[in-house]
């Protein structure tokens, strides 16, 4: 009776948005190639998308999925955003962790009648446990790390960095060129570095930890990274040399996109939200002219502060431009209110919701630009849709992604650790009007590749053919 069933893929991703977001994409992907799935999320980032999104009709179309609840060590009320965002880091380590390697003793690697134990574990790329849990059964393992491959690839070479001084990073020398990172010399300075990096002391725990998440990927059998080989070719290539399986499959929204088509198979919506989306924006969309729109959003993560909002806003009015922003309802900090000023200048020419349909947006004919925090779902949605960016990064992978839209795919202007209204209002006229052409003459190139890398015969696509034949030999 096993014998006939399906290969099992367990698939467990850092439980935050940005992270949820392309693991569901990949999860209806394997869906799609009949395997059976076991999705393993937490009890609060499960209930936001039961509230937000279709994720139960969506996946009722596969009759192998499941989710499978769990805490992530986190106080309901804990605000999961800002800076306190790493602190699910040790929660998950030390909390749902143990939670995991006892759910899988008792459950017996979710196996039922109609179900075989789990065949392999794609796991969070910095999900060590899940690694560690692997190993000690037996279980192949391929490590998802969903940030973009340059981010993890300066992840990786923290160590030397650290050795050659070239971390801890904070203050001076900001802008001296970096030379530990095989594949990076002449463009990346240190402010470039993923934000981990800006700390005073190599012992802080955020740097320690991302240190040591990214050196132990290579344990696993084979990683994923969301990308595709023409956009991140050089730099997929040095990270082969140390994990040799390594299968570049994005953009995993244009990917599903793509084998959903294919397949014939009406797209539902494919939204994996956490926050309610506010359609009403689209309508507004409706009503403007071609390209004439600057869409801005900074993740899900990203919190400012009201001075920061108050050079954002400026910025954008005295820059003559039509914009639609996305102001989640926790993401300033100090108010709890948007201003009332802010709220009437926007009225003029703006339009603001607390959460957009953003891939739906970045595809509407009236946006031309993308004011962004350089998060990678967001920077790879900006780029399928043919949309340049202006980036204006927060943490984490944003600092090293913003520098590759900006100097080495030309995509965009790079605004980091500037927030002024000054250089807002120039650097919005600059990307819609006065140097608009350009900008979106190597979208649309690198559009037309990204799209090329996800239909039949493109590199993502057979990459993904290739993991999961892969998968498939696990059981034969
Ligand atoms: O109004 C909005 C705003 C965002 N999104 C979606 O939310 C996701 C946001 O993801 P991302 O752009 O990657 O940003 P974060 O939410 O900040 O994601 C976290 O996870 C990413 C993947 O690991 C990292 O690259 C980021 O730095 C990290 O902050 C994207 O798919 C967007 O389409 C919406 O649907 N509506
Ligand atoms: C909260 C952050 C810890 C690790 C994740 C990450 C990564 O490099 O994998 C980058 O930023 C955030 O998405 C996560």
């Amino acid at each position: 009776m096993t014998a006939t069933l399906p290969a099992h893929v367990l698939i467990f991703p850092l439980p935050i948005q940005g992270h949820v977001n392309s693991m569901l994409k990949l999860a209806e992907l394997l869906s799609l190639a009949n395997l059976d799935i076991t999705f393993v999320i937490s009890d609060f980032s499960h209930s936001r998308l039961l509230l937000h999104t279709t994720v139960e009709s969506r996946f009722a179309r596969y009759p192998g999925f499941r989710f499978q609840t769990i805490s992530d060590g986190l106080p309901d009320d804990h605000p999961r955003a800002g800076e306190r965002i790493m602190d699910i880091m040790p929660a998950i380590k030390n909390v749902t962790g143990p939670l995991f390697k006892k759910m899988m003793v008792a459950k017996e690697c979710f196996a039922t009648a109609t179900r075989r134990p789990v065949t392999c574990i794609i796991a969070d790329g910095v999900l060590s446990f899940a690694g560690d849990f692997a190993e000690e059964k037996g279980i192949p393992l391929i490590y998802f790390r969903t940030v973009s491959a340059c981010s993890f690839w300066a992840c990786f070479c923290m160590k030397e960095l650290i050795e050659a001084d070239e971390i801890p990073v904070k203050g001076n020398g900001m802008d001296l060129l970096v030379k530990s990172i095989p594949g990076m010399d002449g463009f990346l300075r240190r402010r470039d570095l993923p934000g981990f990096c800006r700390v005073d002391d190599i012992n802080e725990p955020k740097l320690q930890i991302i240190k040591f998440e990214s050196r132990q990927t290579p344990r696993a059998q084979a990683a994923i990274v969301n990308s595709f080989e023409d956009l991140e070719g050089p730099i997929i290539s040095q990270i082969r040399a140390h994990i040799p399986r390594l299968y570049p499959i994005g953009p995993l929204h244009a990917h599903l996109q793509s084998r959903l088509a294919m397949k014939n198979i009406e797209t539902i919506s494919s939204s994996g939200s956490f926050w309610e989306e506010d359609r009403s924006c689209v309508d507004w969309l409706d009503a403007q002219p071609s390209k004439s729109v600057i869409y801005v959003s900074f993740g899900s993560i990203t919190v400012v502060t009201r001075d920061q909002l108050l050079e954002f806003w400026y910025g954008l009015v005295n820059s003559g431009q039509n914009f639609l922003w996305v102001m989640r309802p926790d993401s300033i900090t100090g108010e709890s209110q948007i201003p009332a000023e802010l709220e009437k200048g926007t009225k003029e020419r703006g339009y603001m919701v607390g959460w957009a349909p953003q891939e739906e947006v970045l595809n509407h004919p009236a946006v031309g630009g993308f004011f962004t925090h350089s998060g990678w779902n967001s920077t790879l949605e900006s780029i399928f849709a043919g949309v340049p960016m202006i980036c204006w990064s927060y943490f984490a992978d944003q600092m090293i992604n913003s520098r590759f839209v900006s100097e080495i795919w030309g995509l965009g202007l790079d605004m980091k650790d500037t927030c002024d209204r000054v250089l807002i209002e120039k650097m919005v006229r600059d990307l819609m009007e006065v140097r608009k052409d350009e900008f979106l003459q190597r979208a649309s190139n690198m559009a037309a590749l990204a799209g090329k890398s996800v239909g039949e015969g493109g590199s993502s696509y057979c990459n993904l053919d290739n993991m999961v034949a892969y998968i498939k030999l696990l059981i034969a």
